[in-house]
């Protein structure tokens, strides 16, 4: 059985909206081997420090027994002080006979998630602007790209943009300046529209989630300009994936997709600004999920409790 500590860190940055969305709230995944008596078991615990339960979902993918996951958001005054309790009593009562793992995380806490960019600036500025309205609980650590089209307008959110000129200082050189950035300053990193390929090594070495954002409706048009590639397929939908990046292009394990009508009227670029709407509606949804604890990665797929 596995657990992760309960998240006790202060982010004096995250904005005032998020700290008052989830404060005294907590988050509870518990996945793995179904049986009767684990939604019982939970709940136990929780009542039994007097929490209260504002959410749960829960899935098993076998009637005949299979895989069991579960999300629970319960709320508790002075939450930091019990959580580590909780915790503990969870680690027993989980012990005994059950075959299932747990993570507990203090929602008031948001995640810290680092940005990264290319050329293109929509599905960048689309998190930034939400993130100002409230609209996404996270901390935005910084910003990276490996160019530097979109320094002023980042900096203009008071957010810090970090350039790492890729192509020049190549890739090991490129990869090794991003862990250095990176390394205990976030919790999960999104790729919207960065256009460099991230080694295995540097995802290994990374050791948090990373989302991605591709311009179709995977697994069609994977790799380098999908719209070009759609428009002289003739399709008459494309659309946009939001998926956790693998060391495999494109094949991570999907959070969220959409799509939007193209004719045969439209040009490349007509498809490509049809298109941009969808990714960022698209990535919009996975951050807000991933940073909710929302979704549930497994092998090669997700469960997403939206
Ligand atoms: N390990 C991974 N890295 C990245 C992924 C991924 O799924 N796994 N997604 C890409 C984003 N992307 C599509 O969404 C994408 C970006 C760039 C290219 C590409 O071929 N780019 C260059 C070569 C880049 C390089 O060698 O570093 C090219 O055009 O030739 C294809 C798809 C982000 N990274």
């Amino acid at each position: 059985m596995t657990t992760e500590s309960a998240t006790s860190r202060t982010d004096s940055s995250a904005s005032p909206q998020n700290r008052a969305l989830w404060e005294n709230h907590a988050s509870l995944i518990v996945q793995g081997e179904d049986r009767t008596g684990i939604v019982s078991a939970v709940s136990a615990v929780l009542s039994g420090h007097g929490a209260n339960i504002v959410s749960l979902d829960q899935y098993s993918d076998d009637p005949q027994g299979g895989a069991f996951y579960q999300r629970t958001v319960f709320s508790l005054d002075d939450l930091k002080a019990v959580l580590p309790t909780i915790e503990r009593d969870l680690e027993t009562e989980l012990g005994k006979g059950f075959n299932l793992g747990f993570t507990l995380r203090d929602m008031s806490v948001p995640k810290r998630v680092a940005i990264f960019a290319s050329k293109e600036d929509h599905c960048l500025l689309d998190l930034l602007w939400r993130h100002r309205r409230g609209q996404l609980p996270v901390t935005i650590s910084m910003v990276v790209s490996n160019h530097t089209d979109t320094a002023e307008e980042v900096r203009a959110f008071g957010i810090p943009f970090v350039h790492v000129p890729t192509g020049e200082l190549g890739k090991p050189a490129a990869e090794a300046e991003h862990l250095r950035l990176l390394r205990g300053n976030v919790d999960f990193v999104v790729l919207a529209r960065y256009m460099r390929i991230l080694s295995g090594e540097f995802l290994s070495e990374l050791g948090v989630p990373v989302i991605n954002i591709h311009h179709s409706f995977l697994p069609a048009f994977i790799g380098a300009a999908p719209y070009a590639k759609a428009k002289e397929r003739g399709v008459k939908l494309v659309g946009a994936t939001a998926h956790y990046v693998t060391e495999d292009l494109d094949e991570g394990p999907i959070i969220e997709q959409d799509v939007v009508r193209v004719t045969h009227a439209d040009t490349v670029s007509d498809i490509r600004r049809r298109g941009a709407d969808v990714e960022r509606t698209v990535l919009s949804r996975a951050v807000r999920w991933h940073s909710e604890d929302r979704v549930i990665r497994t092998e090669n797929n997700t469960i997403v409790f939206a």
